[in-house]
């Protein structure tokens, strides 16, 4: 239909809206909406149970610190005295605060580290704790836990942002790949050791990391476990902006909040477009090297590195 007059402000805003939506299939269009109306319900019921307007914080994470304020979730890894090294129930604890900051009324979500660290990445202790089906099984349960895990960081809907306040190790650099942005400190270093523990590599770091940086430089990182600086991955396209450590939180955070105003539901929509053409690929990647990590965790190999290094005989 022809563009409304400037006054009549109901007609011309939708369409301006339809218009900004340029070819999107109506099919697309009718979905894309249905979410938005559903993640708006969940998240005004969510909204009603506190004080309006106010910061929250929920308490109910063991190894996190979850907080909203200003339009962002916050989620911060909070094992400061293990490196933020992930325990499986710190697994769990992730997905379960991705989930409710997919639903909440933030625009943008955060994920950081508290302390020196922002991860080590996966707890080798996790392989200590057997079940009575035996090894096999504690691999199937890993596969299927570290699966799921993946899969909330590829269907995650709004700008994920990753604030890298120092070194990330494994599990906590694969998925960096699967962020919108990774802004870091410039005391962070970036390390996949996958070799040296006998592993290979996750969170889609297998296609992820060759179409970021190419596969030469991938392979330096995942097979030679080769450990990068916060400039060289910012160089290699990992990283998206390194800060001098005195000013970094000021000056992310002052940049996130700017981020945090622009309008929410056209930033959610980009970014279902954006990621949209990957998905099936990322989710096929995910499953395949979960399958080969089940097998490669009952590896001597990975058995001996794990065992090196809970005994205090090895570090990286
Ligand atoms: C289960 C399913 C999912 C599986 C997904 C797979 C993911 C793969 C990966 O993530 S591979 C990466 C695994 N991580 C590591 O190999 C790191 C191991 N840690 C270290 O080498 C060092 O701790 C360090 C280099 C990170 C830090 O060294 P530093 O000397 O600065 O500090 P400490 O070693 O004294 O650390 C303090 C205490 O924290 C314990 N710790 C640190 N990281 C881990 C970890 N990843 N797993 C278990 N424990 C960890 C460390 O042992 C110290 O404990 P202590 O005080 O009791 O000695």
């Amino acid at each position: 239909m022809p563009k409304p007059g400037v006054f009549d402000f109901i007609n011309k805003a939708k369409w301006d809206a339809w218009n900004a939506l340029g070819s999107l299939p109506k099919e697309t269009a009718r979905q894309n909406y249905v979410d938005l109306v559903s993640s708006l319900s969940s998240s005004s019921e969510s909204s009603s149970q506190g004080k309006p307007g106010a910061d929250r914080e929920q308490q109910e994470y063991e190894n996190l610190v979850v907080t909203s304020e200003d339009g962002i979730t916050k989620i911060m890894f909070n094992r400061p005295t293990r490196k933020n090294a992930i325990s499986t129930q710190m697994y769990q604890e992730i997905m379960l605060a991705l989930k409710a900051a997919s639903k909440d009324d933030s625009t943008i979500t955060v994920v950081t580290g508290n302390g020196d660290y922002y991860s080590s990445g996966n707890d080798l202790a996790n392989f200590t704790d057997i079940p009575p089906g035996g090894v096999e099984e504690k691999a199937k349960q890993s596969a299927i836990m570290l699966r799921d895990f993946v899969d909330t960081f590829i269907d995650f809907p709004k700008p994920l942002i990753a604030v890298v306040n120092g070194p990330a190790v494994g599990i906590s650099v694969t998925t960096l790949g699967l962020f919108d942005a990774v802004y870091a400190s410039d005391k962070a270093t970036f390390h996949t050791p996958f070799s040296h523990l006998g592993l290979s590599p996750e969170g889609c770091a297998s296609y992820t990391f060759p179409k970021i940086m190419g596969p030469a430089k991938a392979t330096e990182m995942l097979i030679f476990g080769k450990k990068l600086t916060a400039r060289e991955a910012c160089a290699q396209g990992l990283v998206t902006e390194v800060f001098p450590d005195s000013t970094f939180q000021k000056e992310v955070w002052t940049r996130l909040k700017a981020y945090s105003k622009l309008p929410q539901n056209s930033m959610r929509i980009s970014k279902q477009v954006i990621r949209k053409i990957e998905k099936e690929k990322l989710h096929a990647v995910n499953a395949e090297e979960c399958s080969v990590l089940q097998k490669r965790w009952l590896s001597d190999e990975c058995m001996n590195a794990t065992m090196n290094f809970l005994s205090k005989r090895s570090k990286l």
